[in-house]
């Protein structure tokens, strides 16, 4: 048994995949052999993780029906909307109440406990929590807001819908595109560490609820996810400090921070998905406020250029423009990972199947480094 190791399994093979693939040093990501460029511009959302789960593209009437039965499921139970009021009540984060929410909608769950080997059955439930997750983001951000929650729209799609439910007004067709655009850049991303999270709860049987559940709780640490809510934070601070952003990230960078949205374990250039995060913050920013795509890319001119950091293989990735486009859409800044989580369903639920098609219980092992030998002393004579 190799005994070499590799912390954070950097680079470590651990299964074969048809889902996505990147490019770290050419910057391309593609899924299931579709550019992501070609998939933000052309495709929906629910286009995109119909390619995911099935492994094509839908044709028309395929589409519709998926779109259909996503809708018919976005109904949450009595329960889950009266835990969303609770939690919304007591201040809870965001994330917490998804992973509250997601670990729930279980129990509703009208094929029940399905054989653990049906993945026809766990494809149905994947779609239920596909469809039913951003009912439940959005309840939560209304009562948050002391308003009742608005039910789903039966003429939107995903993207649109969601938006819907947060404001109570359909979305502009600029608004409703540019979210869904970034649904689509955020929908898979290979073994990513919640995508690893899920696919090693799955490699043990568990339902597929509680592989999402997993995949919501690795995503909501700031070096996966929440780096989205962070590059706001960022943003808001330099706004705050009455610094040129310039002088703020010389400052910054001597101090040793680190800047979120910068940097990622794959990508050695800049994430194809923050070029066009970019562009569409760039274009929000003409009829809009322009200050925060200004102050991002003073950042990212500063650390590219003067400190050199894309030289060294640390560039933009998806979450260093994701904020400035969700600011400008007026979605509240800790809604940001939990929208990150919504997309990323599709690719959890995806990969978790495409592992038990061929499943095998996912267990590394540790090098030891503790005592050995040590003699039991009983505890009354400690
Ligand atoms: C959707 C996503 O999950 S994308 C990632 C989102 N996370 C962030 O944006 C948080 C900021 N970025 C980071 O913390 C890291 O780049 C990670 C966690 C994403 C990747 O980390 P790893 O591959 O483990 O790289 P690691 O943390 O070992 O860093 C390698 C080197 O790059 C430096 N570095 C990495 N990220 C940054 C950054 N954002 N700013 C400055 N320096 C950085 C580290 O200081 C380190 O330098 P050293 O070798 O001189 O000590
Ligand atoms: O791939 C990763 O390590 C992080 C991730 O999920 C992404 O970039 O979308």
């Amino acid at each position: 048994m190799a005994d070499d190791l590799r912390k954070g399994l950097e680079g470590v093979l651990v299964a074969e995949s048809e889902l996505s693939s990147i490019d770290g040093d050419a910057g391309r990501l593609i899924y299931r052999g579709y550019s992501i460029e070609e998939l933000a511009e052309g495709a929906s959302y629910e286009e995109v993780v119909y390619l995911l789960w099935h492994g094509r593209l839908p044709t028309e009437d395929e589409l519709e029906s998926f779109v259909e039965s996503i809708n018919e499921e976005r109904e949450v139970s009595e329960d889950v909307l009266a835990t969303m009021e609770r939690l919304a009540a007591a201040d809870e984060e965001p994330m917490a109440a998804l992973r509250t929410a997601v670990s729930m909608f279980s129990a509703s769950e009208p094929e029940g406990d399905a054989d653990p080997d049906d993945l026809e059955a766990a494809l149905r439930k994947g779609r239920r929590i596909t469809a039913k997750v951003p009912t439940a983001l959005a309840a939560f951000e209304r009562y948050r807001l002391g308003e009742e929650p608005v039910d789903p729209h039966p003429d939107l799609g995903l993207a649109a819908n969601f938006l819907y439910m947060l404001s109570g007004e359909a979305p502009d067709e600029v608004a409703a595109e540019t979210f869904d655009q970034a649904l689509i850049l955020h929908a898979d991303h290979g073994l990513n560490a919640s995508t690893f999270t899920s696919m090693v709860i799955g490699s043990t049987k568990a339902d597929i609820y509680s592989a999402v559940t997993g995949g919501v709780a690795a995503l909501s640490g700031p070096l996966h996810g929440g780096a989205n809510q962070d590059v706001m934070e960022v943003l808001f601070e330099i706004d705050e400090s009455g610094l040129d952003p310039l002088e703020w990230v010389e400052q910054a960078t001597e101090e040793g921070r680190r800047i979120p949205g910068f940097g990622h374990r794959v990508y050695n250039v800049k994430d194809p998905r923050a070029k066009i995060l970019q562009r569409r913050s760039e274009e929000l920013a003409e009829t809009g406020e322009s200050k925060w795509y200004d102050i991002t890319t003073t950042i990212e001119e500063y650390l590219t250029d003067e400190k050199g950091l894309v030289e060294k293989g640390i560039a933009p990735n998806v979450d260093f423009y994701s904020g400035s486009v969700y600011y400008q859409l007026g979605i509240p800044i800790d809604m940001y990972t939990p929208i990150f989580a919504m997309s990323r369903v599709g690719g959890w639920v995806g990969h978790v199947l495409e592992y038990q098609e061929d499943n095998r219980l996912i267990r590394p092992r540790a090098r030891y480094t503790g005592a050995e030998d040590e003699e039991f002393v009983p505890v009354d004579e400690r």
